[in-house]
């Protein structure tokens, strides 16, 4: 049976909403999932990132979630454009349009950068927008490295909207590697302490250089423990003076994102705080562009209370 995924769509097409009569020329194709194809398309000269969903159903989850979310904070109004039905080799295809994020995996930008010192960074500006994403009573869930584009200077994004949950439900869409449940530390419930579990194994993933996060993959479940986990986190010289953070994260007893976003800009800041493996941020500009990152962010959050 052909499906519509087989259908090719090639550079220069032009995809036009049936309903809302957005025309969008496609450039090329960005990336493929589970649930659907991004293409880099324009509308005049402006880029965006164009989604058609595989399955209508899943595909009609995640803009709700994304309407949802824009109509409660501007910074995800500016991130969703519209979602409309097109007609392509005569069927009907679901897609929405978003901002277009002209960024890199956390793995690759750090390689890019040539230094670890970066993820401090990208973690504070992650757990910013996490924080702010709870604000507004939902979790992201489905954290994985493939979800997160980083871009400049370690500006970060949250792509792929699928697992998102509001607060209080069950998780409905996670990877196994990143979810609590299978490592034994907790419920598959949709709480802020859910999101900064998988963001704890995040970081671990994203600073791995032993390639030890890998291994556990292949470790039944029932034998996953938080401590394997810990034992990562202090063993990694970048992750290793914000033990204390980590194991808050992984032992789930920060009460709430905002708590341990403070806990992570001081143990950043904090000359003193040395973990038992640690040589400290190399870089002292990078201390600079931590604070302007922090100053940045208290910003973005100002002009969109006052807004
Ligand atoms: N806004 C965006 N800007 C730039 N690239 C994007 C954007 N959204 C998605 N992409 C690219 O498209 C790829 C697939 O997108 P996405 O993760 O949303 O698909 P999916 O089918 O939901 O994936 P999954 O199987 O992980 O659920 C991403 O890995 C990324 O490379």
């Amino acid at each position: 049976m052909t499906t519509w995924s087989d259908i090719t769509v090639a550079p220069g097409t032009l995809v036009k909403g049936v309903w809302r009569g957005g025309v969008y020329r496609i450039e090329r194709l960005l990336g493929e999932g589970a649930n659907g194809r991004v293409y880099l398309v324009r509308k005049g000269n402006t880029p965006y990132a164009l989604k058609m969903g595989f399955d209508p159903l899943d595909h009609q989850m995640e803009v709700n979630a994304l309407l949802s979310l824009s109509r409660q904070s501007a910074s995800w109004r500016r991130f969703f454009r519209e979602s409309d039905d097109a007609e392509l080799d005569g069927r009907r295809i679901p897609f929405f349009v978003m901002k277009y994020i002209d960024g890199v995996n956390i793995r690759e930008f750090l390689k890019r950068k040539g230094s670890m010192d970066w993820i401090y960074v990208i973690g504070h500006n992650l757990l910013s927008r996490l924080a702010e994403l709870h604000k507004h009573g939902w979790i992201y869930a489905d954290m994985k490295l493939e979800n997160i584009l980083v871009y400049g200077y370690a500006g970060v994004e949250l792509i792929d909207y699928c697992g998102l949950t509001a607060k209080g439900r069950a998780v409905k869409q996670f990877t196994e590697l990143y979810d609590r449940g299978t490592w034994n530390a907790g419920d598959r419930v949709a709480e802020d302490s859910y999101d900064l579990f998988a963001f704890a194994v995040l970081m671990l993933a994203a600073t791995d250089q032993t390639r030890k996060l890998h291994s556990f993959q292949h470790m039944l479940p029932q034998n996953r423990t938080v401590d394997m986990l810990l034992e990562m986190a202090r063993e990694n010289p970048h992750t290793a003076r914000l033990y204390g953070w980590f194991k808050q994260a992984l032992e789930g007893t920060f009460v709430s994102s905002q708590q341990a976003l403070a806990l992570w800009r001081k143990l950043v800041l904090d000359r003193n705080m040395r973990g038992p493996r640690d040589t400290g941020i190399a870089a002292p500009w990078l201390k600079v562009c931590f604070a302007a990152s922090i100053m940045l962010c208290v910003g973005t959050v100002c002009y969109f209370w006052l807004a």
